[in-house]
């Protein structure tokens, strides 16, 4: 595993593996002390959402528990001096950690183990678009935290902009997630809500996701959408992202906005990869959204 750092990208981390593939994790420094380090868990995605810029690459290949550990052991030798250390790892980078399972769950207990990289479970977060039976199986299996992309209200909407929906529509994840939260104790899942223009972000998307959240411990993070060459969406402007996050912090959920961290130097979620010239097919824009892209 060499690697390399990309100035001109700001905090991103190249890894060019033994087969000479390139994978990035980021370090973000967010303030009072807190500096996270965002790993990836596979080369490229099969997921295919059509608003991911590492979707759009396909799957190359799973990367190897030890390629996932090495990155947070690198970042964490890079950034101790300059930003104090790393506080968290997300599993936010490039891929779907669940489509890598095996690998993640131990990649993950490595980072927390008193003998590894002890750090406290409540600080590595795995995140992931939804695989609802590994879902089920991380959740009995590790003591990590869990992220959720949910991004829209409606299997309509979700079946287009996440085509994993066709396979676990939003009922049968939400349903599960009820269920299996009721054995963690003092456990929340967070939700991720990317915003796209006129496709997830009206008042009635955010009365519907105040409705299909009922009853499941949660936090939400609404998150900015970041443009990438050739994407259809637009970001959500700021102002009615806090109206958005205002319905529901009245309705009594415990909500985050997530604005773009700024310049598009910055490497961010959704923006990881190359696709190069053979890419994940573009799905068909459903009637009522072609005004909107
Ligand atoms: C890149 S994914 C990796 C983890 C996992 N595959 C998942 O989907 O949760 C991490 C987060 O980035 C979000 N994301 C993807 N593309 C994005 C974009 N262009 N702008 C903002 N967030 C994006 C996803 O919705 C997800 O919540
Ligand atoms: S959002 Fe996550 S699951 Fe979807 S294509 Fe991107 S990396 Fe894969």
């Amino acid at each position: 595993m060499k690697h390399q750092m990309e100035p001109e990208r700001g905090l991103q981390i190249l890894f060019t593996l033994e087969d000479e593939m390139v994978v990035e994790t980021v370090v973000i420094p967010f303030s009072q002390g807190r500096t996270t380090v965002c790993v990836s868990s596979q080369v490229g995605c099969a997921m295919n959402c059509q608003f991911c810029y590492t979707g759009r690459m396909g799957l190359r290949r799973h990367l190897s528990t030890a390629e996932i550990v090495e990155q947070a052991v690198f970042a964490r030798r890079l950034f101790t001096s300059e930003f104090g250390s790393i506080t968290n790892v997300v599993f936010m980078g490039m891929g779907e950690p669940f489509h890598n399972i095996e690998n993640v769950i131990k990649a993950a207990s490595i980072m927390v183990d008193e003998k590894g990289l002890q750090f406290s479970p409540r600080k590595v977060t795995v995140s992931t678009s939804g695989l609802v039976p590994q879902l089920k199986r991380f959740l009995r299996e590790s003591n990590c935290a869990l992220a959720v992309s949910l991004n829209a209200t409606t299997d309509e909407v979700r079946n287009w902009i996440m085509p994993i929906n066709r396979k676990y529509n939003l009922g049968l994840l939400l349903e599960t997630l009820r269920e299996e939260l009721r054995f963690k104790h003092r456990y929340k899942v967070l939700f991720e809500y990317v915003m796209l223009a006129g496709i997830n972000d009206s008042f009635e998307d955010a009365r519907r996701l105040i409705e299909i959240v009922r009853g499941i411990p949660c936090k939400i993070n609404l998150i900015s959408f970041n443009p990438h060459s050739g994407s259809l969406f637009k970001p959500t402007p700021e102002e009615k992202m806090i109206e958005f996050r205002n319905i529901l912090a009245e309705a009594g959920l415990v909500v985050f906005l997530r604005l773009s961290r700024g310049d598009d130097k910055m490497a961010a979620c959704g923006q990881l990869g190359e696709p190069g010239d053979i890419q994940a097919p573009m799905l068909r824009v459903p009637e009522q959204f072609r005004m909107a892209v």
